[in-house]
Parts: C-alpha cells; structure tokens; sequence
C-alpha cells in the first residue's frame, strides 16, 4: 500500500463567516472547488507543504497553521494507492490573494459553501472546519471519481 501525503488548507474569516476556497483550473479535481494545497513534497514538512501550495496557488502567506484533519481518500481503479491528506485553517494571512494559472480562490459564505461543485466527501466533513472540531475520515470512491462506495467519519480529541 502506497500512502502519497498532500495537503488541504482552508483560509476562514471568522469575523465575516467566510471561507476561501479555490476553483481549480487544471490538474486533479479540475474544475472543483476546494481548499488550497496539493502534494507534499519529499524534501519538506507536511505544514511546510501547506504553506508552499498556499503561496502558489493565491500568493497568500500563513503563519498560524491549525491542523484540524486526516483524512484518506481511495479509488477502486488503484487500490494500492491512499492519498493522505493533513487538513489545515487559517485565521489570518498576508499578501493579497490572487488568481494564479492553477487556481482562482473566491470568499464563500459559510452557509453558501458550493457542495454540488465539490468533492463529493467534502459535505460530510466540511462542519468540523467551521464548527473548530478535529476529525479523521476515510473515503473509498468508485472509479468515476463520483460516486463514495465506503467511508468512516469521526471527530476526534487529538491529532498526532
Ligand atoms: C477524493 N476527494 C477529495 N476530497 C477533498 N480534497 C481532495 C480529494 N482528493 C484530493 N483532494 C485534494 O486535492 C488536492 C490535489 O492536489 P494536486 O493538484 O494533485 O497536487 P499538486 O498541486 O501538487 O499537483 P500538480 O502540481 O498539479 O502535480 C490536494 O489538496 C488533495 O488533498
């Protein structure tokens, strides 16, 4: 079993109640709204990771980091493979957040969060991110990337 690390990152406005999320442009997930992040490289931490993706993706710069939750996502066409993915918030950033040729981030309302244009795991998790809980999930999907054939979802005390 192969477990690749990735990172997921969401920027929160807890003021407003906003959440930042990215359509991306190309790539995995194409055309999906999603937190920012994306492969952990083997040369640096998985928060490092976070940070990188985030400065890439919207030029944005974090220094606070929350880690909030593990989850792992498997597809039947190769059930060797596990991405692993660490789940970040942000409560406050500096630059100005910008459309970059991956990914153009937008503010969502917390109850106008664009489910039907998401992952389709995200809707059962994406409460703990703005409700300040820890969680841990796994998700196995069919092959049409669509359609969620298992998961297990839990909020937890603790993170390791
Ligand atoms: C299946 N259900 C899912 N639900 C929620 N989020 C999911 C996800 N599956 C993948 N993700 C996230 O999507 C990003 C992909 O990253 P990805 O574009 O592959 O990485 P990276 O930018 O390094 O790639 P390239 O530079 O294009 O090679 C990364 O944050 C990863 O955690």
């Amino acid at each position: 079993m192969i477990r690749r690390l990735y990172s997921l990152v969401f920027i929160r406005d807890i003021l407003n109640r906003k959440v930042l999320l990215g359509f991306k442009k190309r790539g995995f997930g194409k055309f999906k709204w999603n937190g920012l992040g994306g492969k952990v490289h083997s040369d640096e931490s998985i928060i490092d990771g976070a940070r990188r993706e985030a400065k890439e993706e919207a030029c944005v710069e974090l220094e606070n980091l929350k880690y909030v939750g593990y989850l792992e996502f498997q597809f039947e066409y190769d059930m060797n493979d596990i991405m692993a993915t660490h789940v970040f918030c942000a409560d406050e950033y500096s630059g100005e957040i910008a459309e970059t040729e991956e990914i153009r981030p937008q503010w969502f309302d917390y109850d106008k969060v664009p489910f039907d244009k998401m992952w389709k795991d995200d809707k059962f998790w994406f409460h703990y991110i703005l409700s300040n809980k820890l969680f841990k999930g796994f998700f196995l999907f069919q092959s049409d990337q669509e359609t969620i054939t298992h998961y297990e979802l839990n909020e937890v005390d603790k993170l390791e």
